[in-house]
């Protein structure tokens, strides 16, 4: 008797629960092709969806058989994912208007912005994120960062750990260029990225958001990282009224605020009080893990590939050469040479972007993609990592090869955003001053306007640097030294990239440093490339998003990380620390089992010593 009752409650729990679930799965029943039937997609598992399980399940293997387009589920909302690429433009595509961001970033308005709204938001943030003017004027500051933790008894003597002491080292930098020095601009942004690092426990209280109000530990701590954010509003006011003078000798720090706070003030139109306090365009998730996560996996795989470590120290010794720099006296003009660099940074974000996923859009009225049919409300995402890791688009997509980059060089690659926030504003484009259009002279610095916008105009002998660093055979010995190694002469750029990309149509080495990617008119809207050169330089701009949600802030990211590499691998190379006593960071082979993961830690912790090179870069006698 009381295991037949016992059969029939677990039966009905079964049947209540097949029940709701085919109730869920109903919801996909509409995404439906005329000839195909129902999309491919995921079960609504354990019905709360298998986002919040993907780790458990490991569904990427099940994802990459679903094709193109299919549907997996966020709770009981089916979400559609798209891999190909002419879709996702269209989805993405700013001038859409029938599909909305869905992501209400924390039930905050600040993203949610409008019409002229958005055209003066985007020409002040991205003005002052991208203008040289200001990558000019916050360079001193990321680079003092920077030697301020390499002159630490920790680095120069202890193992460190890239998810402590990097970042350790990333919130404080981060900090100090974004909001400025004192304890309460790193309150408030250490405070912000607890806020982007949430835990079950998090998403649980957003879903039952009066959870809050039981004093409970979590609370507490949660309501005290609130007042901590909160700091933002009054830094923000700071900067805002400090851009008027009060005397002669009135100096403002260089912070990225008091540099928006300037942009704003300088703009046609300019930013309210209520606006400039709004965080999200400073401190939201990609500029605070961003930069981060991009410096921790560059120091692992740079441990990992000791060739691509020395290409990248050879490259800053011959454009220090050239230039007449060292690791003190360089420049903006000096970052935007290392194209080496900058490729191994583009390779990084490609292998592990940042962020996998983009923000999903929903659908305000049904349409068709792909032939399926999309109804009102649906949620749409882009899979960025599976696309930026497709086969189908990068030759032996698992390795990390800077040098499949390089042909991205050619400005027909280039992100088309400048453009795209120009024709937003409704001006003319202007390629020899288009980072600056709207930045006029500062306040504190009246004459870096025109002169110094951001042009590429490379000396005829950079494509010997690239040439040199590329090609070089010396691997090993470059490892532990070659700033000071004379220079080689080694074969063309061409034959390299041929090599590597025989399916692709190679510009010429000269082509490749003449045009500046940024300020090249040419090839700022799609009019001018094929399908292939369309979609190939939107698969290369992905990791930074696609559309009108592209990111604002990429230069910057890209400078803060570039001075950090220069800085520490001009003086110092890393070396792995392993412990052997630890199994669970060791395998049977004594060696460590790393794991990338995408949030943002390296698991387990990366342990690693830093050994300096100085000695060894001193002038042969
Ligand atoms: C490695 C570094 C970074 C990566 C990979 C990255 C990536 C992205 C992506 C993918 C988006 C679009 C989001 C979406 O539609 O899903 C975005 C937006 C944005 N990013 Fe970044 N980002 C980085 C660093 C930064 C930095 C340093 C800043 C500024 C300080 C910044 C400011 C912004 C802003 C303001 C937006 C929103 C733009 C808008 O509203 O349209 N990002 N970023």
């Amino acid at each position: 008797m009381f295991i037949t009752s016992i059969l029939s409650i677990i039966i009905i729990i079964l049947v209540f629960y097949k029940g709701i679930e085919y109730l869920i799965e109903k919801r996909s029943f509409p995404l439906v092709h005329p000839i195909k039937g129902i999309m491919n997609g995921t079960k609504p598992y354990f019905i709360i969806g298998d986002l919040p399980l993907q780790k458990i399940l490991n569904l990427r293997p099940k994802l990459k058989e679903l094709g193109n387009i299919y549907f997996r589920w966020f709770f009981w909302y089916p979400i559609v994912e798209i891999k190909d690429i002419n879709a996702i433009q269209y989805v993405y595509n700013e001038r859409s208007n029938n599909y909305c961001l869905y992501w209400n970033l924390n039930k905050s308005s600040n993203f949610i912005l409008t019409g002229s709204e958005i055209k003066r938001f985007f020409r002040i943030y991205y003005c002052a994120f991208n203008c040289k003017d200001s990558l000019q004027r916050i360079l001193p500051v990321i680079k003092s960062q920077v030697f301020n933790f390499i002159n630490t008894h920790k680095f120069q003597n202890s193992t460190l750990s890239t998810n402590k002491d990097i970042l350790n080292f990333m919130l404080k930098l981060l900090s100090r260029v974004y909001l400025g020095s004192g304890d309460e601009a790193y309150h408030c942004f250490k405070a912000n990225y607890k806020k982007f690092n949430k835990s079950y426990l998090d998403f649980f209280h957003y879903i039952f958001p009066k959870l809050l109000k039981v004093p409970t530990k979590f609370s507490k701590k949660y309501i005290k990282n609130k007042n901590k954010r909160s700091l933002y509003q009054i830094l923000a006011m700071k900067a805002y009224y400090g851009v008027v003078k009060q005397s002669k000798d009135d100096q403002r720090e260089e912070s990225m605020l008091n540099i928006i706070a300037e942009t704003s003030y300088n703009d046609k139109e300019g930013l309210s009080l209520e606006e400039i306090k709004m965080p999200s365009y400073l401190l939201n998730v990609s500029s605070i893990k961003g930069p981060l996560i991009m410096v921790q996996n560059l120091i692992f795989q740079l441990i990992e590939k000791p060739d691509i470590e020395s290409k990248i120290r050879k490259e800053i010794k011959l454009v220090f050469e050239k230039n007449g720099k060292d690791v003190n006296t360089f420049d903006f003009d000096d970052l935007m040479e290392m194209k080496y660099l900058e490729a191994t940074l583009d390779e990084i974000n490609r292998l592990y972007p940042p962020f996998p996923k983009l923000i999903p859009r929903q659908t305000k009225e049904s349409d068709r993609i792909l032939g399926y049919h999309i109804p009102k409300g649906t949620m749409i995402s882009c899979p960025v990592a599976d696309i930026l890791r497709d086969s189908s688009n990068f030759q032996d997509p698992m390795s990390f090869k800077p040098e499949r980059q390089l042909i991205f060089s050619n400005p027909k690659f280039a992100s088309p955003s400048i453009t795209s926030i120009q024709q937003l504003n409704g001006l003319p484009y202007s390629s020899s001053n288009s980072f600056a259009l709207h930045h006029k002279s500062l306040p504190s610095n009246k004459n870096c306007t025109q002169s110094s916008t951001l042009r590429k105009s490379f000396p005829a002998n950079t494509s010997s640097i690239i040439d040199n660093v590329v090609n070089t055979n010396r691997v090993d010995q470059l490892k532990f030294d070659s700033l000071n190694q004379p220079k080689q002469s080694l074969n063309s750029i061409g034959n390299c990239i041929n090599n590597n990309n025989s399916s692709l149509n190679v510009p010429n080495i000269i082509e490749i440093n003449k045009n500046n990617p940024i300020s090249n008119s040419q090839y700022n809207s799609y009019n001018n490339l094929t399908v292939e050169e369309r979609n190939q330089r939107i698969i290369k701009n992905l990791p930074w998003g696609i559309g009108s949600k592209k990111c604002l802030g990429k230069e910057l990211a890209k400078a803060i990380v570039k001075t950090i590499i220069i800085i520490i691998y001009s003086q110092y190379t890393f070396d792995r620390h392993i412990d052997e006593n630890d199994e669970d960071l060791c395998d049977v082979n004594n060696q460590p089992k790393i794991q990338m993961t995408f949030n943002p830690e390296i698991k387990p912790p990366l342990l690693f010593k830093s050994r300096k090179l100085f000695s060894i870069l001193q002038p042969k006698k």
